[in-house]
Order: structure tokens, then C-alpha cells, then sequence
């Protein structure tokens, strides 16, 4: 065994493993009670010292009185995207609704005429700092949506520039084909979804196959007004042949029965779930279908929260995701979980687990991801305050507490500005 480590973290106050038997996720109880060590060095501090006598390192941090987390996980992002929507805020704010702004041509189109019309470097830019924002706020593994495209140049430009940030940027990338985000206008559900099953499709599997991109799941907006249930089957089924992760969005706004839709057709996981019925929970706890809360989408457009104590209680697989995108623009984790534990009364220790190790399965990503334990990637947080909870409860507080932020071993982001009010 090599005895040359790249980082040492020692002495630490609290280290959260959240896990330490191999979970791929985590439910219920298991939520409730995640893995810590007091007093330790990544395992306790003398155990280490015992095990590793003569180990040398890279660079040791010294993390007296501080706590140690694993990175956190963003389980549904939008963050590629041209031309922000500051004055749909207001807007909404005015009494709009989200289907309001959509049907006037606003919303998602509006995002999708300045997206089409942008060149794939400036939206490189800009992608790059929204990543390296989330990065900031302790985010190591993202997913990541195409879906203002609507068509296949802009659909691949998106995907492909999502690619260029995985090979640029030290963050983990999932990516996401979202070619049903919206019905293109001008045309109707059935002409959009023959051109995603006839052209869109087709052209990504080839790009898959020859290793030009890399796509890993696959996403459409099932809901009324957009894609029907029937449309929502096919495209997902397509992907699923294809070998994506299905992980699409669901009952948000109407009662749609997509719970009961992903469960059939065995997907990893669904997003939003304002409006899913107690048959869905059921059948998406008993499929093992991840449900991506995203508490910024009901905080912003004012919607029913998502019932997340029911599905907690019925054994789903609850995750979280900040849902960034220009409707709800919040890049900030610790942020998403004191949400879900204000309004969607979570304790801290679920949002912990479901912005960890629950996200990262839902990304199918939980055997290397989503918690401190042997032979997973080594993307930490460093707090510099002795109880892991500060992150959730200090509202914004993340940009003082977050000390170091580590990928596989290297520091990313070091913060000498930290402070523990
Ligand atoms: N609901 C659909 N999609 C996004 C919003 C995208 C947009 O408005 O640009 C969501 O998850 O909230
Ligand atoms: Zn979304």
C-alpha cells in the first residue's frame, strides 16, 4: 500500500461521515441518525496515527475546532442559460403566475430566444461562474440540464459546453439531456415530441457512442400545458434504451400522476412533486425512486411545498436540489436545506442526508459520492464553527463558515475570511 496521501485533516471537532456501511441511500430513521465521529482525524485521530505511522502527505490541515463534511450534492440544476428574468421576478411578485409568465411567451422562452442566440463561449463563461458560485457554497457534485435549446443545434451546444466544464472545472458534472423541456413554439406536443424522437434522439446517441459528449440522464417537464403523461412515456422510454438515468420533472403544478410514471419505467429519480398523490409516494417508495425536492421553486413562485414529512414517512429515497435556473436563482445549498427544514419541516440531519448522500443517488453517483467513507472520491467541507448544524441554521451564513472546500483530495477553495459568530 502506498504511504504518499495527498491530504491530511486532523484533529477535527465533529467529522460527519453520514454513513459508513456502504449505503447507497438513505430513508426514514436511517436520516435521522447519520454517522459522526467526535474528536477526529477522517476516523479517529488516534486509530489514524496507529494505522498510519509512517504515512506522509501532501498538505496537512490542522482543523482543531472546526467540522468536517462531505461535499455537498445539487441533485437539478439550469445552469446554462442566456439572458437573466430579474424583471419576471417582479412580475410574479406583482401576482403572475409561473404558466401566466409561460403562456405569454415569457419563462422558459424568453431563456431559450437569448440561449439560441448565444455563442457557446459566452455561455462557457458564464456557466463556469455560476459553477464556481455553487462551488463556493460547498457544492462538489451537480447535475446539470440542457433544455433551452428545444432543438437539436442548441440542445447539443448545451451539452456540449456543459462537457467543456467538466473538463475545466474541478467540480463533478451529471449531465442532463432536457430536449422536452418546453413545446417549442410554433409547434404542437406531437410535432415536438417526433423531433426529439426522430432527430434530437438519434443525433445524441451517435455523439454518445463516437465519445464526442458524455450525457448521463435524461429529463422532460411533464406537466399540463407541456408534456402530456403519453409524450412524457415515450421520450423518456427512448432515453432509458439508450442508457440514461431517467430523472425528470413531475406533478409540480398539477396532479399528473408522474410518480406513478417514473416508478413504472424504474427511474432514478423524479424532481419537484408539489402535487404528487399518496399512490405516488407509494409507488416511487416502493420503486426506489429518488424524489428531488427543490425548496426554492415553491418559496419563489409561492406553490404548495412539496409533503416531504409523507414521503419521508412512506420510505421514499428524499433528496434536494437548488434548482438553479433564471426562475429561481439561489446557487446555494446550505441555503436549499434551511428551506426545506423552515418550510418543509425536515430536521437538519434529513436535509443533511438529502443534499448528500440521497442526491448523489439520485445521480446514481452514490458509490463514489455523498458521504466520508473508504474508497469514495474525498470531496469535503471545512466549517469553521464545532457543530456541523451551523451550516443549516446561520441563514446565508455559509460564505463565513465554509473554510476549505476539497475535491478528491485537493483543495479547491480555501476562505481565510471565516469566522464563527
Ligand atoms: N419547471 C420547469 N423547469 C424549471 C424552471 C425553468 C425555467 O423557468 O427556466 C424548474 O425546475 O423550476
Ligand atoms: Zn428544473
Amino acid at each position: 500500500m502506498s504511504n504518499h496521501f495527498r491530504l491530511l485533516v486532523k484533529n477535527a471537532k465533529q467529522v460527519v461521515l453520514i454513513c459508513s456501511n456502504g449505503e447507497k441511500y438513505l430513508t426514514s430513521d436511517g436520516m435521522q441518525h447519520l454517522s459522526i465521529i467526535e474528536n477526529g482525524t477522517v476516523g479517529p485521530a488516534n486509530t489514524i496515527k496507529i494505522q498510519y505511522p509512517e504515512a506522509c502527505f501532501d498538505k496537512v490541515i490542522d482543523a482543531t475546532g472546526m467540522c468536517v463534511l462531505p461535499g455537498l450534492v445539487d441533485a437539478h440544476t439550469h445552469p446554462v442559460w442566456a439572458g437573466d428574468r430579474v424583471h419576471e421576478f417582479a412580475m410574479k411578485l406583482a401576482g403572475a403566475t409561473y404558466m401566466d409568465v409561460h403562456r405569454a411567451g415569457g419563462g422558459i422562452h424568453f431563456t431559450v430566444e437569448h440561449t439560441r442566440a448565444a455563442e457557446a463561449s459566452e455561455l462557457l463563461t458564464s456557466l463556469s461562474r455560476r459553477l464556481k458560485r455553487m462551488l463556493r457554497t460547498g457544492t462538489t457534485l451537480v447535475e446539470c440540464k440542457s433544455g433551452y435549446g428545444l432543438e437539436l443545434q442548441t440542445e447539443l451546444k448545451m451539452l456540449e459546453v456543459i462537457d467543456m466544464a467538466r473538463h475545466t472545472l474541478p467540480i463533478n458534472i451529471s449531465s442532463t439531456y432536457c430536449g422536452a423541456h418546453a413545446v417549442p413554439k410554433g409547434k404542437t406536443v406531437a410535432e415536438a415530441t417526433e423531433d426529439i424522437l426522430q432527430v434530437q434522439l438519434p443525433k445524441l446517441r451517435k455523439c454518445m457512442e463516437t465519445g464526442a459528449l458524455r450525457v448521463d440522464n435524461i429529463d422532460v417537464f411533464c406537466e399540463k400545458g407541456v408534456f402530456d403523461l403519453t409524450s412524457t412515456k415515450s421520450i423518456l422510454q427512448a432515453g432509458k434504451d439508450m442508457g440514461l438515468n431517467i430523472n425528470f420533472h413531475g406533478d409540480e403544478l398539477h396532479p399528473m400522476n408522474s410518480a406513478q410514471l417514473g416508478a413504472e419505467l424504474e427511474a432514478l429519480a423524479i424532481s419537484h412533486l408539489e402535487e404528487v398523490t399518496d399512490e405516488g409516494i407509494a409507488a416511487m417508495a416502493n420503486a426506489k425512486t429518488a424524489a428531488v425536492l427543490l425548496p426554492t421553486t415553491a418559496y419563489i413562485l409561492r406553490l404548495p411545498q412539496p409533503r416531504a414529512k409523507d414521503m419521508l414517512k412512506a420510505g421514499v429515497i428524499v433528496a434536494l436540489g437548488s434548482d438553479f435556473n433564471p426562475n429561481a436563482y439561489c446557487c446555494s445549498m446550505p441555503i436549499v436545506m434551511h428551506l426545506a427544514c423552515v418550510n418543509m419541516h425536515m430536521s437538519m440531519s434529513e436535509a443533511l442526508a438529502a443534499a448528500t448522500i440521497n442526491a448523489a443517488y439520485a445521480l446514481g453517483c452514490s458509490s463514489t459520492h455523498g458521504s466520508l467513507e473508504i474508497n469514495k472520491h474525498g470531496d469535503l467541507l471545512i466549517l469553521n464553527t464545532s457543530r456541523w448544524e451551523h451550516l443549516i441554521y446561520q441563514l446565508g451564513g455559509h460564505q463565513e463558515l465554509i473554510r476549505y472546500v476539497v475535491i478528491k483530495g485537493n483543495i479547491i477553495y480555501e476562505n481565510d475570511q471565516t469566522m464563527d459568530l
